[in-house]
């Protein structure tokens, strides 16, 4: 239904579809009418794929992505990847909504992923368990250099270049499964173990993304700083991290946009 082979697959986080806009040549799918795809059950996730190029590059943005707590498999999860892996793409640009465990974070920060903690795949809830199939990648993939070095540098040049240098980190991203938020006992436990914010997406998907031999970024915006104190009053809700997504969604486009027309002119990503 599309003659475009998208090189990058842009994964849109909460609220965050939006990413989408600086594209042209846009053709959209709506998920339920693509035979076997998961369907977006989750406000914020509009559930539908868009096709479009930034510069000459080809992209496909997924407008929602699945979780575990909808009742997905970590195969459902991740099956778009595969999808767009056997497609030809090389690069994965994945987003998502997280609330901070560093205190010295701020709402609205976009943190770049340095590195992750898998907490559902230590109870065995992983994407990869299960026979290996050799066509994707091998049986034991490293994962310590999930996050490409390369893009996280240009993602640092991009954020100085538009004047958002104040509200770019970096960080350890934790993925627990949802959908409740945390306890103040889970964010502190979070905190001890190395965690920068915590969130309910995308390590299974960059997991599948590493191990068929994509080269991954992983931007996380900041939409609440999670409680790491009794005496704390405010409560963190989904409305809060949507507002928060809204706030921020034109700046992230606009990065977005930017890396992946720089990828181009730096041959990082399509080589
Ligand atoms: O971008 P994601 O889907 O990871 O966003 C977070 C996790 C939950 O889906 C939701 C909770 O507000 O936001
Ligand atoms: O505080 C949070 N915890 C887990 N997931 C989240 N997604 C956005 N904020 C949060």
């Amino acid at each position: 239904h599309t003659s475009q082979r998208p090189k990058v697959l842009v994964i849109c986080g909460s609220g965050l579809g939006l990413l989408a806009d600086g594209a042209a040549n846009k053709q959209t799918f709506r998920y339920q009418d693509i035979p076997n795809f998961p369907v977006s059950t989750v406000e914020g996730h509009e559930g539908c794929l868009v096709f479009g190029t930034i510069e000459n590059t080809s992209c496909v943005f997924m407008q929602g992505h699945f979780h575990l707590y909808e009742g997905y498999s970590l195969c459902q999860v991740t099956f778009p990847v595969r999808i767009f892996k056997l497609i030809g793409v090389e690069t994965v640009l994945v987003t998502n909504a997280s609330g901070a465990i560093c205190p010295d974070f701020k709402v609205g920060d976009i943190m770049i992923i340095k590195d992750h903690i898998n907490l559902p795949g230590f109870a065995g809830q992983h994407p990869l368990c299960g026979p290996n199939d050799e066509r994707f990648g091998i049986r034991f993939p490293c994962m310590s250099d999930a996050y490409s070095k390369d893009l996280r540098r240009l993602t640092w040049d991009v954020g100085n270049e538009i004047g958002c240098s104040d509200f770019i980190r970096e960080g350890v991203y934790c993925m627990v499964s949802g959908p409740n938020f945390e306890t103040i006992a889970e964010a502190r436990m979070l905190l001890i173990l190395g965690c920068d914010s915590v969130g309910m997406s995308i390590v299974p998907e960059v997991t599948v993304a590493k191990h068929c031999g994509l080269r991954v970024l992983g931007l996380s915006l900041i939409t609440n700083m999670v409680s790491l104190d009794y005496s704390r009053e405010e409560k963190v809700n989904h409305e809060e991290v949507l507002q928060i997504s809204k706030m921020r969604a034109e700046v992230l486009q606009k990065m977005v946009t930017m890396l992946i027309s720089r990828c181009q002119q730096q041959s990082i990503n399509t080589h």
